[in-house]
């Protein structure tokens, strides 16, 4: 009797553990959804004004700033944006964000990866005449920034744990006394909390009027609500109090209203001008993946799918769920033909550079990492990021998935799923917050068939939808779905876990799915026979009945693990009584058969001959010049312009990707362009030159076409 008792209570408490962590998570929702409530009531009634003007004189509040009107630095941003960082035209909100930053104002700025935030402080850091420091969490972020900066002849450096001490000596100078050239400064958060050195030459350097700009990356940090707290940056606020007229702008990839309005707070900039860009990332192509339960297969899909699509070595990601894993799929992967390394948290720090260094030159094409390898991450060119299993949360996967194409260029993001593989995520998140709402909102995200993978996002961080334009596989292809009606199988789950309950025993996912195939096989009623069921059918619906509540996951610690296990869920009673039909989505037309290599979601195109050679002048460049990047001599949408407009004076050159990069490398491109047009003229057809032909030819284990990205309307 008194374990009857506790056990029901323990299953109250836990049930009411479940409703609050819903609680909490709905409430973020609301959060979210009414900050773009007032957002869209503010515009309507913009609009509503510019179309009614206000009859009477009453004092109208002030109007808001209009950042995209000309301002007296405009042809001196234009010039240094192209001549020096040959950028050729501003992406959404950089040029208002600069112009706030250039008016003095404190920015928040909320941009997507790869909107281009650098650009927002790094411009007005050479509009001004002092210098301006930047506030960044990691070092190898840190050191990629300034070693761009530095490639473009820009006065830029960083005092950290690494610099040495003649640097220091240096930057010290800079600060104190005004001497030497130095434009943008890089700290780590450390820094302004714990060395007292360094602020007081940063006071001497603001009493010297050489202080311009504070920029603060990765502000996320700030807040505990983030998902990347950095204790350091807590003590950020101090730059306000200690130099309240420079200007602070504050830069972040996601941050929630939660977390915006706790940062603002802690930097002391509750006035600023808040600039929020879409979390759409039009570039992205997502799809998700039927992942077979033969751990080789799988690899082998993967490893078809990289030689098949990117064989030029373009880089990717793999992301993988634990160490071990990690390990396994980089060995696979290299025994397949793939230059993949991996990268996790075990590894000396050394050694996770060496790895992570190697990609960033590309010299490694596919980095095999756990979530360890996250937010570092500067490289442009990711042309695809693959989850070898879910992530834990929809915001963990829009930040894993978002390092592909942060340079704008068309990048596929392909998640493997398997039901099976729900149980082992959930018994390592459900201790945490909302850690199962979370997780079963990703889960949802994989089931669903029909609805569009961008507008799971847009709803996911409460924005307007936009149009996919076919650029996840729900929307891209014309697959058959059918509704088929579980209702009955779902009933026999509920009744069996009945049975299992009253004589005290648990089942896990396994476990429950020999259970019912026997049980079906003893009941003969269902339309199917036992032999027809799929595993991985039921395994979908065991899961859909988890996150629709009918069943729920329970979870018990032992020595080395945590097991996960399914239990009735509040709303099993349902299912048994027939008040609720339970129906699956399944592709009719063989899903599992359909191979991501064939896809045509991500716009792929052949690769000129002209760009593989400029591709192969970078990089011997990049070598050459030791620290640079090759896309930072070039990128890859530079590579698209020179082969579409075949530039043969440096002049033309100049104007297509800007004076500093011509005056450094422009005699080497137009030698290559020369080459390369000679060479077709002679073929006497420019797109089957031999160039293009040589680089058809099967590569090492005979895998064919050589395709990369193209901008949207190159096919
Ligand atoms: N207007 C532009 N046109 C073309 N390329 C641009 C433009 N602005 C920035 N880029 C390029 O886009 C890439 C990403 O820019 P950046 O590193 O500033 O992104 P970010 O917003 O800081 O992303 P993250 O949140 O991942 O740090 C860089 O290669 C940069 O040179
Ligand atoms: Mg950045």
């Amino acid at each position: 009797m008194e374990g009857d008792v506790e056990g029901e209570l323990l299953l109250v408490e836990t049930e009411l553990q479940d409703v609050q962590d819903q609680i909490k998570a709905l409430l973020e929702h609301q959060e979210r959804l009414q900050e773009r409530q007032s957002h869209l009531r503010s515009l309507l009634d913009a609009l509503k004004d510019s179309q009614n003007p206000a009859p009477a004189p009453a004092p109208a509040p002030a109007a808001p700033e209009d950042w995209s009107r000309s301002f007296h630095w405009d042809s001196r941003a234009h010039d240094i944006r192209f001549n020096l960082f040959g950028i050729s035209s501003y992406r959404a909100n950089q040029r208002e964000i600069i112009n706030a930053v250039m008016s003095g104002r404190d920015v928040l700025v909320i941009m997507a990866a790869g909107g281009g935030k650098s650009l927002c402080y790094q411009l007005p850091a050479l509009l001004h005449h002092g210098i301006t420091l930047v506030v960044s969490p990691l070092l190898s972020l840190i050191q990629d920034q300034v070693m761009g900066l530095k490639a473009l002849g820009i006065p830029a450096n960083m005092l950290t744990s690494t610099t040495s001490k003649e640097d220091e000596k240096f930057i010290y100078k800079a600060l104190d006394k005004g001497e030497g050239a130095l434009k943008i400064l890089y700290v780590t958060p450390e820094k302004i909390s714990k060395s007292k050195r360094f602020m007081s030459k940063l006071e001497k350097c603001n009493h010297g009027g050489r202080l311009s700009l504070v920029a603060i990356d990765e502000a996320h940090c700030c807040s505990q609500w983030g998902h990347d707290f950095r204790p350091d940056y807590k003590n950020l606020g101090i730059l306000k109090i200690q130099f309240l007229n420079i200007p602070v702008v504050a830069l972040t990839a996601t941050a929630t209203y939660k977390v915006q309005m706790d940062l603002m707070e802690m930097l002391h900039i509750t006035k600023c001008v808040k600039f929020v860009s879409t979390v759409n990332r039009p570039n992205l192509f997502y799809k998700v993946h039927d992942k077979s339960s033969v751990g080789k297969n799988v690899v082998d899909e993967i490893a078809d799918f990289i030689k098949g699509s990117y064989p030029n070595n373009e880089s990717g990601i793999v992301y993988c769920f634990s160490r071990k894993e990690c390990e396994q799929i980089a060995k696979d992967l290299c025994d397949r033909g793939i230059s993949a390394d991996f990268y996790h948290a075990d590894m000396e720090i050394t050694s996770r550079e060496k790895v992570h260094l190697r990609w960033s030159k590309s010299k490694l094409q596919v980095i095999v990492g756990t979530v360890a390898f996250g937010m570092g991450i500067n490289k442009p060119d990711v042309r695809f990021v693959i989850h070898h299993s879910l992530s834990k949360s929809m915001e963990t996967y829009y930040q894993e998935s978002g390092r592909a194409g942060r340079d704008g260029l068309p990048s596929e993001c392909v998640l493997y799923y398997r039901p099976g593989d729900v149980p082992r995520q959930s018994s390592m998140v459900f201790y945490e917050n909302c850690g199962l709402h979370n997780l079963y909102d990703i889960v949802r995200y994989c089931q669903s068939k029909r609805i569009c993978r961008r507008s799971a996002f847009f709803h996911h961080f409460g924005e307007a939808a936009q149009d996919c334009n076919g650029m996840c596989d729900n929307c891209a292809y014309e697959s058959e779905i059918k509704e088929i009606d579980y209702s009955y199988e779902a009933a026999v789950l509920v009744s069996l876990l009945q049975q299992i309950r009253e004589i005290d025993q648990r089942a896990t996912m396994l476990q429950l799915f020999d259970k019912f195939k026997s049980k079906i096989r003893e009941l003969g009623g269902s339309k199917k026979t036992a032999s027809d069921l799929k595993r991985e059918e039921i395994e979908q619906l065991i899961i859909q009945l988890i996150v629709d509540r009918i069943l729920k996951e329970e979870f018990q610690h032992t020595a080395y693990s945590t097991n996960a296990y399914v239990t009735l869920g509040p709303l099993w009673k349902q299912v048994l009584d027939g008040k609720r039909k339970v129906k699956l989505e399944i592709h009719t037309n063989c899903q599992v058969g359909r191979n991501i290599s064939t896809d045509k979601g991500a716009k792929r195109k052949r690769i000129s001959g002209l760009e593989k050679k400029l591709d192969e002048l970078r990089t011997e460049i990049s070598a050459q010049h030791g620290g640079v990047f090759p896309h930072s001599v070039l990128s890859l949408q530079h590579m698209s312009f020179l082969n579409a407009h075949r530039p043969t004076s440096l002049d033309e050159l100049e104007k297509l990707i800007g004076k500093v990069k011509t005056e450094k490398y422009g005699s080497q491109i137009i030698q290559v362009i020369g080459q390369c047009v000679n060479l077709e003229s002679s073929d006497g057809d420019h797109h089957e030159s031999d160039l293009n032909k040589e680089l058809k030819q099967p590569k090492k284990k005979g895998k064919a076409v050589v395709v990369v990205e193209s901008s949207d309307d190159e096919q």
